[in-house]
């Protein structure tokens, strides 16, 4: 497995107009790790996973991809770094099969009978969605169903599986687990540990504290877009990190 930092930002500031949306965010994911980014609502984790993913040009800070500073300005860019992300809404397409979600927009063309790249690959598509599923241990009845017939946790198993398929450097999650149940939560968390372990960085925006704390290696909380506390996940628990969100906001009432 690679070494060292996946991905990080140092001091990132951001401003939409006269909202400061970031004014002094860092993080750092390394390989291997599951890094769990909470915040107060309003606190700049989407804009903050938004920078990490090319959308947001930082106005100030740096961010570093395997340790090395980016400058990035789409998700395509952070794509060729080999930075993933998987969103809330999956971004599946619900009337396509698992393996057709697995290549949305990476098709596999193999040549037709003159030689002209006109056929879909199905045979080596099939192939490759089923290795990557075997590596995250994510089981499913059929790799040929349209993904609307599968359960919640499954659609959110394939998004993840397809974030790893494409990305070789860290994988972004934000909010896998706010639209499941307690079991398939569980499943998420131990899918996105087996993501880490297979050799990537993860971050994992979430508002679900208990779980994620749980399994997370490491935690950052953001505050008014500044990263309140950074420190192992072992090293906390559900009401220090609450307790800091809202001594923060007391503090600044006081
Ligand atoms: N595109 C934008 N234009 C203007 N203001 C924005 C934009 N994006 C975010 N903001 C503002 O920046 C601040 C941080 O928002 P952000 O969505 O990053 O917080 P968050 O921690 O993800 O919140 P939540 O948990 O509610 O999703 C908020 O005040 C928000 O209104």
């Amino acid at each position: 497995m690679r070494k060292g930092s996946a991905i990080a930002a140092e001091h990132v500031g951001k401003r939409f107009g006269h909202v400061e949306a970031l004014r002094d965010a860092s993080i750092n994911v390394d390989y291997g790790e599951v890094v769990a980014l909470f915040g107060d609502n309003g606190a700049g984790k989407s804009t903050f996973l938004r920078v990490l993913q090319g959308i947001h040009r930082p106005d100030s800070g740096q961010v570093t991809i395997d340790g090395k500073p980016v400058e990035m300005s789409s998700v395509r860019d952070a794509q060729e770094h080999g930075v993933d992300t998987v969103h809330q809404d999956l971004s599946l397409a619900p009337d396509l099969s698992v393996v057709d979600n697995m290549f949305l927009g990476h098709e596999l063309m193999r040549s037709g009978p003159l030689g002209a790249l006109g056929f879909l690959d199905r045979k080596q598509m099939a192939e490759r969605t089923d290795a990557a599923l075997r590596e995250l241990s994510i089981a499913l009845p059929s790799l040929n169903v349209p993904v609307s017939q599968l359960s919640g946790g499954q659609r959110q198993a394939i998004a993840v599986a397809r974030a790893v398929m494409w990305s070789s450097t860290a994988v972004l999650l934000d909010e896998p687990t706010a639209a499941l149940g307690a079991r398939q939560s569980e499943l998420v968390c131990s899918m996105m540990r087996r993501v880490a372990d297979a050799g990537r960085g993860v971050l994992v925006v979430s508002h679900d504290l208990p779980r994620i704390l749980a399994m997370a290696d490491r935690v950052v909380v953001l505050w008014r877009g500044r990263t309140a506390i950074d420190a192992p996940a072992r090293d906390l628990t559900v009401p220090d990190v609450v307790a800091t969100m809202v001594g923060y906001a007391q503090e600044t009432l006081a």
